[in-house]
């Protein structure tokens, strides 16, 4: 008998492990972030870098608020989408990438295959109900060497993940609190979303779903 697993994951001898592959590279983590202080967190964050609507370069808002922390936040307005060491909003450098938010990732990557990954961004996203992220790549980052690592807290939304082209087939995965997506390697460059969020009361959220997602931006 053969046991055939992705990257450096191990066979799943008892049953226990509740990594979920999702293609070659892409792996859902259930129930990898489940710690209560990842949201002291994001509140102590967005204290400091509120969270905000930004506009898309053709001078659209966009539904899902954001912040971030770390050395480089994404921003986008007018002049388009790229990393900044700054927050516009308040002139100030984005808050310190907490320690714990930078081991957690580092851990996911790490168990999906992708050692070494150091984060240098990370966005912080607020969907309220109705909200939704169209299908996108990440792809503002200076290389695609690091996978993204994408952690759920909150009301449960729908992912869409696709692969590298536009046209490619799109499979739907609910994303619940806790829950971290990591891809990386060929799935890297992968078309992803989230449809629009269902209306809800998640006892640690209210009405509302956070996303974080850890870049390799600079
Ligand atoms: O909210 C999510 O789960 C995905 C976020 C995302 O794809 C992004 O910020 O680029
Ligand atoms: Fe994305």
């Amino acid at each position: 008998m053969t046991i055939a697993w992705e990257g450096s994951m191990e066979p799943d001898l008892f049953g226990t492990r509740r990594d979920e592959p999702i293609g070659s590279g892409a792996v859902i983590l259930r129930g990898f972030a489940l710690d209560p202080a990842m949201l002291d967190e994001v509140a102590r964050i967005a204290g400091l870098s509120p969270f905000r609507h930004m506009q898309t370069p053709g001078g659209r808002r966009i539904g899902v608020e954001m912040t971030n922390c770390g050395a480089l936040g994404w921003v986008s307005d007018r002049r388009g989408y790229r990393y900044e060491p700054r927050d516009p909003l308040t002139g100030q450098l984005w808050p310190e990438m907490p320690p714990r938010f930078r081991q957690l990732a580092e851990a996911a990557a790490a168990l999906a295959g992708f050692p070494g990954f150091r984060p240098d961004a990370c966005l912080i996203n607020r969907y309220v109900p109705g909200v939704k992220m169209g299908l996108h790549q990440d792809r503002d980052e200076a290389g695609f060497d690091a996978p993204i690592v994408s952690v759920s807290l909150g009301l449960p939304a729908t992912f869409q993940f696709g692969g590298p082209e536009r046209g490619d087939p799109v499979a739907k995965h609910s994303l619940n609190h806790g829950d971290a997506v990591v891809w990386g390697g060929p799935a890297r460059l992968n078309w992803h979303g989230i449809l629009t969020l269902r209306r809800g009361e998640h006892p640690l959220t209210g009405a509302c779903r956070i996303n974080l997602t850890f870049r390799r931006a600079g």
